[in-house]
């Protein structure tokens, strides 16, 4: 479902992905681990088009990505939850989710996407900005599902959220692969988090991928000790 070959991204003259070879199948969650800096929050920007490509490609469905604008990238597929989750907090929660509607032509939030986060409904008529983190990660990742996407990129989704919520989301990720089919890449330095949801296991140090796993046979130990600082 996303094909990425020999792929590099540089800010000016530095580079900081080296090459990145992964595909993700249809159904498929994978993890990328990795410590501070090395280069996930610069994946998951370029793949979406914030941050352009110097070399390598990128495709979505068989359908070459590399050059789109960050719209087009949406329209193909491709849906993100950026670091920080990004919602717009002085509009509601039914609004910040209909932001993602334009793209998949609907006019309504479907009811599936409250199914999956009773919450928000609960909440549809509050700020986000009022929302508790926990709350705004589940808005981030229903506004990213309004699109109807078939990869899903998640940017380090636990970052400042309480166990209970982690526990819980990785549940919604996988029900969310099981009823739509969707490829997930979640970048992530928790590693329970990782192998909660994961079936496979990548780890990217210094912009290359120096381990690529599947969940059953992950050295445990090996990739602690990448992400030990
Ligand atoms: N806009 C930028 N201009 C120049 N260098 C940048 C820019 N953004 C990031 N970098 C550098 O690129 C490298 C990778 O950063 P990136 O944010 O992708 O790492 P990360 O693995 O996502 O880390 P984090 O967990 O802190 O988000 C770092 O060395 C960083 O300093």
């Amino acid at each position: 479902m996303l094909n990425v070959a020999q792929y590099h991204v540089a800010y000016g003259q530095s580079e900081v992905l080296h090459g990145l070879d992964f595909t993700v199948a249809p159904g498929e969650i994978i993890a990328i681990m990795g410590r501070n800096g090395m280069g996930k929050t610069t994946l998951m920007k370029s793949l979406m088009g914030i941050v352009p490509t110097s070399n390598g490609a990128a495709a979505v469905d068989g359908v070459d990505i590399t050059t789109m604008k960050s719209y087009e990238r949406v329209a193909r597929g491709i849906a993100y939850v950026p670091q920080g989750r990004m919602i717009f907090p002085t509009m509601t929660v039914q609004e910040n989710i209909e932001t993602g509607l334009t793209i998949s032509g609907q006019s309504k939030v479907p009811g599936d996407i409250y199914e999956l986060f009773p919450v928000l409904l609960d909440m549809k008529g509050r700020r986000g900005g009022n929302l508790s983190g926990g709350q705004q990660q589940q808005l981030a990742i229903a506004r990213a599902l309004a699109t109807n996407p078939k990869v899903l990129l998640l940017d380090e989704p636990t970052e400042g959220i309480q166990p209970s919520i982690i526990r819980e989301m990785g549940r919604v990720l996988k029900r969310i692969r099981d009823e739509r089919g969707l490829s997930i890449v979640v970048s992530e330095q928790v590693l329970s988090f990782a192998l909660d949801v994961a079936d496979r296991v990548l780890v990217l140090e210094n912009g290359r991928l120096v381990h690529d796993e599947p969940r059953a046979s992950v050295d445990e130990e090996k990739v602690s000790a990448f992400l030990s600082v």
